[in-house]
């Protein structure tokens, strides 16, 4: 399974924040979609949240159908052996290196050769994930940003063993959601949450000593760097647990990464102070 064209039925496994959005995703740009979780109470939840948020993108204008048709699209199971028939399945399962093998071991299994095999994770090994597989060359990261309907990026992440086409088969999926890619090699916690934790952490110090109080750090954040959430409202909005187990990745992978960075050192010393010296990390006009 390499064309987009062969993809009928698309798989996500979890129906939480993550798997909940893919699949509206999905369904909105016109794919089957069978979204699987372990309790009928959490695809049931999870069917709720996709229906309130094409409600919300209908009142906007923002879809080019009705939300039923949309939702119509999605069927949710308990059921591991309804995803036999998916061409592609997307992993959004908790954030536990152990359940996602196992996860991806019964997708080896149920699916067909040649489905390809995504994981939404924001920090774990593609290549560790992919192992517990007999066809490391299928599984690639998609790993999407929340909310996933709302954000225009897709970080594709590449395995040691994902096959080419697969990655561009990855991107093209993306693309086809109407999302933007970018790529990163299979290294703990890829371009975006690399970068991103070690921010939020120390938006939690800053609040826990006192810098500031919590709104002032947020305000301070958004007013002084122009990002549309400070740390702290951003951790609340990727979800605590999500945002510590992922922490906890980068801080056993990494080891302590608040020290100012060599390059950055090297770059003021050099004299490239960034737009106000014409070069920084990019070169301005
Ligand atoms: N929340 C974010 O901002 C965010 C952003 C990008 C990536 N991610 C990643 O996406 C993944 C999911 O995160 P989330 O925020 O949706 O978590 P969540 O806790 O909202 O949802 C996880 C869901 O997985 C289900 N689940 C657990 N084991 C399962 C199994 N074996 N089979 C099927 N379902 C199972 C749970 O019941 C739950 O409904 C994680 O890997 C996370 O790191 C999260």
């Amino acid at each position: 399974m390499r064309e987009l064209s062969d993809v009928d039925v698309v798989g996500v496994v979890g129906a939480g924040t993550m798997g909940n959005g893919i699949a509206q995703v999905a369904a909105t740009a016109g794919y089957d979609v069978v979204m699987r979780d372990v309790e009928a109470e959490y695809v049931e939840r999870g069917l709720d949240s996709v229906e309130d948020s094409l409600d919300r993108l209908a009142a906007k204008d923002a879809l080019d159908e009705e939300p039923d048709a949309i939702r119509d699209r999605i069927a949710g199971t308990t059921d591991l052996d309804d995803l036999a028939d998916a061409d592609l399945v997307i992993e959004a399962v908790i954030e536990d290196l152990d359940v996602k093998r196992d996860v991806f071991a019964d997708l080896d299994r149920v699916t067909d050769d040649g489905a390809v095999l995504a994981t939404n994770t924001s920090t774990l090994s593609i290549t560790t994930i992919a192992s517990a597989t007999d066809r490391a060359s299928d599984v690639v990261g998609l790993h999407f940003m929340n909310p996933v309907p709302i954000m225009d990026g897709v970080e594709v992440v590449v395995g040691e063993r994902t096959d080419p086409e697969v990655v561009d088969f990855a991107h093209a999926f993306a693309e086809d959601l109407g999302k933007e890619t970018w790529e990163a090699d299979d290294k703990p916690g890829f371009v975006t949450n690399r970068i991103l934790m070690p921010w939020i952490n120390e938006g939690i110090r800053a609040y826990d000593e006192g810098v500031a109080d919590k709104a002032d750090i947020d305000r301070g954040m958004k007013l002084g760097t122009n990002v549309p959430m400070g740390p702290l409202e951003l951790a609340d909005h990727i979800g605590l647990d999500v945002a510590l187990d992922a922490s906890e990745t980068l801080h056993d992978e990494l080891g302590d990464r608040y020290k100012p960075a060599y390059l950055l050192k090297r770059k003021v010393e050099a004299g490239d102070l960034g737009k106000k010296t014409g070069r920084g990390f990019y070169e301005y006009e």
